[in-house]
């Protein structure tokens, strides 16, 4: 067959074509690269680059290696992204790629592993336990239900500071604060059982405390590094310890749940997750281990946070005597001196909330967001594998100069409208220069439950007393990776209004 001259022209032109995308394809592979890291030493990694106050060492070192670099720390190796707009690639445009956490604690010392929540793989249990949160505890008309739990546990708090007032006692309010939140957890999941008396709450509490101190005392290369599989000061051992009586506690619970079964009172979370548990036809099979970790992880991932913001907040306000000042005053013409701050007053309380946004960017108890990548993908114009783990440093991103005026400083005005340009940041996680609560799939589930609590709390406290005494605390932040506060708030309520009189409506 002869060959035509139209052939010819044809088959060049699918080599030239060829050509040309081995070309693209090839540049492609030789551009492609990893993040910048520092020099690591043998072993260690960058273990010495790194100060206990990790989210603030990583941000000093991105300065240097970029928004995206790579860190290691012993056997445990991730990226760390520093910007805004890696941020925003992560979390948004690629927030399925990145919708599986990894776990950077002393997760070696768990025995229930494997059931986690928190830490849970993007897919269907975690769809599932998501779901039922939302649709059972902390979604608009669910919070709603439990309005009456906090408006109780607020009541409690204010009238144990009063009775400090009375008596000329010191209070401590972080404890106090601690208690708060972890009570209206307990009720607001397993209602029926920490409704009854504070007796199971408390001793949750006492052993979530105790967990998180040992937990705490845990230093970096026993998390981490080369000292990880020996427990030189046997905090991991107590750590387990802890761990096994919240397993006693809470098996006792779910064991009464289990006798009380066919009470005609309301469906609860606990409830609901036997059900599913004992459903041989459910969705998913749930295991006892993972019912357990549940509310364990809701624990760990809701009471100290919202109870560390709102120590900060107000340490905060007592350093700022002007934006105290300010503050009463928009309590005062908004809510007046004969009833006690409600829920439904936050909306005209735009001063509260930005006193709340504020002290949520300055001391972000969560400031360190965790991904694994699901599938390769590309970010920043570097190749990321699946498997590789990344942390989001929330911190370096609220305390970026370029974004925010005076970074350290506390200015509430910046989320006023008119003040500055900071004004429209939301809560939600939607604008990728503000993120208190992480953003996307995995963003925080609570965040609507804490930011009522918080508002509402240090409203009532700012309404109802001077607190004094406190500005003799050393405020320093507590080691780790969290943004605790290392000291407990101690100090001397003196009453204004007397909260118990006060109309709660
Ligand atoms: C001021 C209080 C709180 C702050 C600042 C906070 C912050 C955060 C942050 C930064 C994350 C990670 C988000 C991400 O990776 O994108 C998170 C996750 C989470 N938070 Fe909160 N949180 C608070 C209160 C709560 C409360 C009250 C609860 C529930 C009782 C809660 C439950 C959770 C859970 C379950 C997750 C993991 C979600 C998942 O992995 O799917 N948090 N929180």
């Amino acid at each position: 067959m002869a060959v035509e001259s139209g052939d010819y022209i044809f088959l060049l032109f699918i080599f030239l074509f060829s050509t040309l995308i081995f070309f693209i394809f090839s540049s492609k592979k030789k551009s492609a690269r990893s993040p910048p890291s520092p020099l690591a030493l043998p072993i260690l990694g960058h273990f010495h680059l790194l100060s206990s106050a990790l989210p603030k060492s990583l941000e000093a070192l991105a300065r240097r290696y970029g928004p995206l670099m790579q860190i290691s720390i012993g056997s445990s190796r991730f990226l760390v992204a520093s910007d805004t707009s890696t941020a925003q690639q992560i979390l948004r445009d690629h927030d399925v790629e990145f919708a599986s956490k990894f776990a950077f604690g002393p997760s070696h010392h768990n025995i229930f592993k494997g059931a986690e929540f928190v830490n849970a793989p993007y897919g269907t249990y975690w769809k599932f336990m998501k779901r039922l949160c939302m649709t059972k505890l902390f979604a608009g008309p669910q919070l709603n239900r439990f309005s009456h739990i906090r408006e109780d546990e607020t009541m409690k708090l204010l009238r144990s500071l009063w009775k400090c007032h009375q008596l000329g006692e010191p209070c401590d309010l972080s404890t106090k604060l601690t208690v708060l939140t972890n009570n209206m957890q307990c009720r607001m999941a397993m209602s029926k059982r920490c409704s009854r008396s504070d007796d199971q709450a408390h001793e949750i509490r006492e052993i979530i405390s105790n967990m998180m101190a040992c937990g705490g005392r845990l230093s970096f290369a026993e998390v981490h590094g080369p000292l990880k599989h020996i427990d030189l000061f046997g905090n991991g051992k107590r750590l387990r310890t802890a761990l096994r009586r919240f397993d006693v506690l809470i098996e006792q619970i779910i064991k009464e749940y289990e006798d009380d079964r066919g009470e005609s009172e309301e469906e609860d979370v606990m409830d609901i997750l036997l059900e599913t548990y004992r459903d041989p036809n459910a969705e998913i099979r749930l295991t006892r281990d993972q019912i357990k970790h549940f509310f364990l992880d809701l624990l760990i991932a809701g009471v100290d946070t919202t109870s560390a913001s709102m120590q900060w907040a107000i340490i905060e306000l007592l350093k700022h005597p002007h934006t105290l000042r300010k503050l009463r005053e928009e309590i005062h013409t908004a809510v007046g001196s004969t009833r006690l701050v409600n829920e439904s007053d936050v909306p005209n309380l735009p001063y509260l909330q930005a006193v709340v946004k504020e002290t949520l960017r300055l001391h972000n108890p969560g400031p360190m967001l965790r991904r694994k990548c699901n599938s390769d993908c590309e970010i920043n114009g570097y190749d990321i594998k699946a498997g590789t783990n990344i942390l989001v440093n929330a911190y370096a991103i609220m305390h970026d100069p370029g974004t925010w005026e005076d970074p350290d400083e506390f200015v509430p005005e910046r989320f006023m409208a008119g003040d500055r340009d900071d004004h429209h940041m939301e809560l939600k996680g939607q604008d990728f220069h503000f993120l208190p609560f992480g953003s996307g799939r995995r963003a925080c589930i609570g965040a609507a439950h804490a930011t009522i609590v918080m508002h509402t709390a240090i409203g009532g406290l700012i309404q109802c007393f001077d607190l004094k005494g406190a500005e003799k605390v050393d405020i320093k932040l507590a080691t780790g990776y969290s943004g605790a506060m290392a000291n407990p708030l101690v100090c001397y309520p003196i009453g204004r209004l007397n909260p118990t009189i006060l109309h709660v409506k």
